[in-house]
């Protein structure tokens, strides 16, 4: 089967919460080369912060993804080319893994089709989804792969997510996950902030999402990192 990620080097990932740069629009996020936005973040996003940031993207041509950070933000958009749900594979607890999703399930009507899967391993014990699922970080490089082949042979993830949110990840972890993976699609995430680090971790993932840099540095800044990926990928 073939997947819209398939072809993807590089992911914007918006954080409704937060401002753009002044004096950037919508226009120029959609604009910096990325192959698809993804709107999300952990901490107080609402489904009217989700639905100001889709509808101010919808018009461009760039593939838009809601990443839901709980049942409550979901939105329903013809402008979204589907949802990217996260279940957290090293949560402290149930409720990050199919509690939420339990949920969800029971309150809505979900339209599969356009419902994909993304195995998060979360590596940054700082980062605000870390605490909130109360994730296991220590792990070493044997424990992502581990986590990474459970994700794919086990649980049919299509999408695994090694998420640095906030910090630069370990490489040797990264491609440790990338190694043990046939068939879903690696994502990595986490501290991108030049067209070097961009580089650097795109030869060892399919898929960088760059985050925070959108709102700290701007629109140029992300399309370096774009430059980056793709050249690692073309190499
Ligand atoms: C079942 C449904 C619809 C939702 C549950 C989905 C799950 C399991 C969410 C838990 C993980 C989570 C909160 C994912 C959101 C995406 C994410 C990791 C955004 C990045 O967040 P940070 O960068 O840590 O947070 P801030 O930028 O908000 O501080
Ligand atoms: O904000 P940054 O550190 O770029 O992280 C991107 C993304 O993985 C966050 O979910
Ligand atoms: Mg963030």
């Amino acid at each position: 089967m073939t997947n819209p990620w398939d072809d993807w080097d590089h992911v914007l990932k918006v954080d409704p919460d937060k401002d753009l740069r002044s004096g950037e629009t919508f226009e120029d996020v959609c604009r910096t080369g990325t192959d698809a936005i993804e709107i999300g973040g952990t901490l107080d996003v609402t489904a009217e912060k989700m639905t100001r940031v889709v509808d101010a993207a919808a018009e461009y041509d760039v593939p838009l993804y809601q990443e839901p950070s709980n049942p409550g933000v979901v939105i329903d958009s013809p402008a979204l080319d589907g949802y990217l749900i996260p279940t957290v594979f090293n949560a402290g607890g149930p409720f990050w893994i199919t509690g939420a999703h339990k949920e969800w399930v029971r309150i809505d009507d979900l339209d599969w089709s356009r419902t994909h899967t993304e195995a998060y391993i979360v590596m940054n014990p700082e980062a605000s989804v870390a605490q909130l699922t109360e994730a296991d970080c220590d792990l070493s490089a044997d424990d992502v792969a581990a986590y990474a082949k459970v994700a794919e042979r086990m649980f049919g993830q299509e999408i695994v997510y090694v998420e640095y949110s906030g910090t630069f990840g370990d490489t040797e972890k990264v491609a440790a996950a990338h190694d043990a993976l046939d068939d879903a699609t690696l994502f990595y995430g986490g501290g991108i902030g030049d067209y070097e680090s961009a580089n650097e971790m795109a030869a060892h993932s399919d898929v960088i999402v760059v985050g925070d840099l959108l709102h700290d540095e701007g629109v140029d800044a992300v399309r370096e990192t774009v430059k980056g990926a793709k050249d690692a990928h073309d190499a």
